[in-house]
């Protein structure tokens, strides 16, 4: 028998079924606790590749935990325990044989706050190619410039590719921090709230770019903010207290949520 609870399955709403061809992402009955502490109880979900998924729900009900799960990032903390299995293209990412440094290239991640290298623009973006190595000066060049194009940003800094990252603003050291990420070609780009500490300009720009970048990559998005998942997302899956509640098109879940819990939280009717 399980150590982890099981979710309520009695309450669980409409999971949106995904062929496993069209996933990148397959999630197979994921519990994870802190020590004793439940966090996630029997997920299952199939993320569709190059679209944009929302994770919502209260503070507290695991959407990071659960992002965090998809690139190994829990493998710092050893309090934490799992079962269940996630499957990227179809191959256990806890298999012996996955290297966990190619598995954060392949599902690269961006914070809430931004955190740009105390280095130059240029290097910021460079990093990650430098590490992966065997790139001449020309080709990097190129590769650096078509991140910071994907980002949105490429127009802002290009004359100043040698100033430090740190000089730039809030806004465009997030997009600075999601062109490096992409410099190295990941297919899966995971965003935990990557909006929440800019102004509402910038902030439109990450949702602008969020929604151009999926013709590129698979996105999983984690958001407080509901008016943000409706408009940059295409499938949303509720949380709460760390079970999967309802997960579908974001069109439908925001306008005709099949379960009292889902129509309760997105309606602001609990917290
Ligand atoms: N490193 C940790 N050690 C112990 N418990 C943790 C740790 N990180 C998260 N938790 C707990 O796990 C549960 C889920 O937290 P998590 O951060 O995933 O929720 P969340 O939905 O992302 O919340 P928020 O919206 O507030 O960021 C919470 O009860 C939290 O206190």
């Amino acid at each position: 028998m399980s150590v982890f609870p099981q979710p309520r399955t009695s309450s669980i709403g409409p999971i949106l079924d995904v062929d496993r061809e069209a996933s990148c992402l397959e999630i197979e009955g994921l519990s994870l606790a802190y020590g004793d502490k439940p966090a996630l109880r029997g997920l299952a979900l199939r993320v569709p590749r190059h679209r944009v998924t929302a994770f919502i729900g209260p503070s507290g009900c695991g959407k990071s935990t659960l992002l965090r799960a998809l690139n190994r990032l829990h493998d710092l903390n050893e309090e934490v325990r799992h079962e269940g299995r996630i499957l990227l293209e179809g191959q256990d990412i806890h298999a012996p044989e996955v290297a966990v440094a190619e598995l954060r290239r392949r599902v690269g991640m961006v914070f809430q706050v931004p955190n740009p290298f105390p280095m130059s623009i240029y290097d910021n973006v460079a990093f990650g190619l430098r590490l992966l190595g065997g790139m001449r000066r020309r080709q990097m060049d190129d590769v650096v410039e078509w991140a910071l194009t994907s980002a949105a940003l490429w127009h802002e800094v290009k004359d100043r590719l040698r100033a430090s990252a740190w000089s730039l603003s809030g806004g465009q050291q997030q997009r600075l921090v999601i062109a490096r990420t992409l410099a190295v070609r990941p297919e899966v780009l995971l965003l935990d709230e990557p909006a929440s500490a800019l102004d509402p300009i910038s902030t439109l720009k990450i949702e602008e770019l969020i929604r151009n970048l999926k013709s590129q990559l698979t996105l999983v998005l984690v958001t407080h903010n509901m008016q943000q998942a409706a408009r940059v997302s295409d499938y949303t899956a509720f949380l709460q207290e760390g079970e999967l509640v309802e997960y579908g098109p974001t069109d439908d879940l925001f306008t005709n949520p099949r379960l009292r819990r889902t129509e309760n939280y997105i309606t602001g009717r609990m917290a």
